[in-house]
């Protein structure tokens, strides 16, 4: 696995997502996902009280026993639950997939909770919902920062069937806090993009093309989108899905809701010609979304999105020199 060496800084770009694109965005956005694949998005109507509403729920819930929490996975027939040691041993997750948030989020709240809780699974359809629109919009500009002509012919054709689901994610508080701890290991993630909550503590770092450790800090009122390991591959490489990691450092939990926009699981993924560009080769074999998710959870060395084992170890075309 790469080790994570030397530490910078480095302020990201942030889109108004609320706004009609500018051409001045649109360059520094074109930077972003070319050289590192993140960046922020503001005015993305997500509200701070949704998201502690989301918290303390979710809260409550990760604070059950664990032979309540083991009943939603992964070894249960529901598998929405990854319980600590599976990622890291401060990780601990929930997913909730659409379109129907709500009854996802209601068939895990059902095995755990004796009464009916409407309000659980209402707040998550507002969250998956709001998300989904987001993922929308961004996945166009993303498209745009090929060629306004990228956006236009293939949002349609490529980009329709996406769907997306959400992972709660419940980081325990390190006791020793003599260094900083891994809360979840290097990786890259199976989207074509992914939209992160994180919370005031930071801890999110991605590793640059150069392998320079850049820390994401949180930023008041922003999400962070990187670009994951679908869209690299569809657009030969034009996009980068960056390595990145959680540390901990300071004995308090932290929380984060990752939201993954991915393609359907029977979608070829083969890039464009016209984004591939004249005179350049295709550096990866067309695959199947579903054959490439199935690679990276069976094979022991792609667990849980661990590095070694990614798109480019899967369908990549290793040129010759
Ligand atoms: O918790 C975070 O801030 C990021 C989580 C993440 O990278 C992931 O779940 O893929
Ligand atoms: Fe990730």
């Amino acid at each position: 696995m790469y080790k994570m060496v030397s530490k910078t800084c480095m302020q990201l770009p942030i889109l108004d997502i609320s706004q009609p694109l500018q051409p001045s965005s649109l360059s520094s956005l074109a930077e972003a996902c070319k050289e590192l694949g993140f960046f922020h998005i503001t005015n993305h109507g997500i509200s701070k009280d949704l998201y502690n509403k989301i918290r303390s729920l979710s809260e409550f819930l990760f604070s059950l026993p664990d032979e309540m929490k083991i009943k939603l996975g992964p070894f249960s027939s529901i598998k929405t639950y990854t319980p600590h040691y599976i990622a890291s041993p401060f990780f601990e997750s929930l997913r909730v997939s659409g379109p129907d948030f709500i009854g996802s989020a209601q068939s895990s709240a059902d095995v755990l909770f004796d009464n009916h809780n409407p309000e659980f699974s209402e707040i998550l359809r507002e969250y998956g919902t709001t998300m989904t629109e987001l993922s929308k919009k961004i996945v166009k500009i993303v498209l745009m920062t090929l060629g306004d002509a990228v956006e236009r012919k293939y949002y349609d054709s490529e980009f329709k069937n996406c769907h997306g689901y959400l992972r709660i994610i419940n980081y325990s508080a390190p006791e020793s806090l003599e260094e900083e701890v891994e809360g979840l290991g290097t990786h890259t993630d199976m989207s074509c993009v992914t939209i992160v909550y994180q919370d005031e503590m930071g801890g999110l770092q991605v590793r640059s093309n150069q392998g320079h450790v850049i820390d994401i800090s949180p930023c008041e009122g922003t999400l962070v989108v990187n670009v994951g390991d679908l869209l690299q591959a569809w657009s030969n490489e034009k996009l980068r899905s960056s390595e990145h990691r959680v540390v901990l450092r300071k004995p308090v939990n932290r929380f984060s809701l990752a939201f993954f926009w991915c393609f359907e699981d029977e979608k070829v993924i083969l890039a464009p010609d016209e984004v591939v560009g004249e005179g350049n080769s295709r550096t990866y074999k067309p695959f199947v979304c579903a054959d490439y998710l199935r690679f990276r959870e069976s094979d022991e060395k792609g667990k849980f999105e661990k590095v070694g084992f990614t798109v480019r170890d899967f369908a990549g075309i290793r040129l010759q020199m």
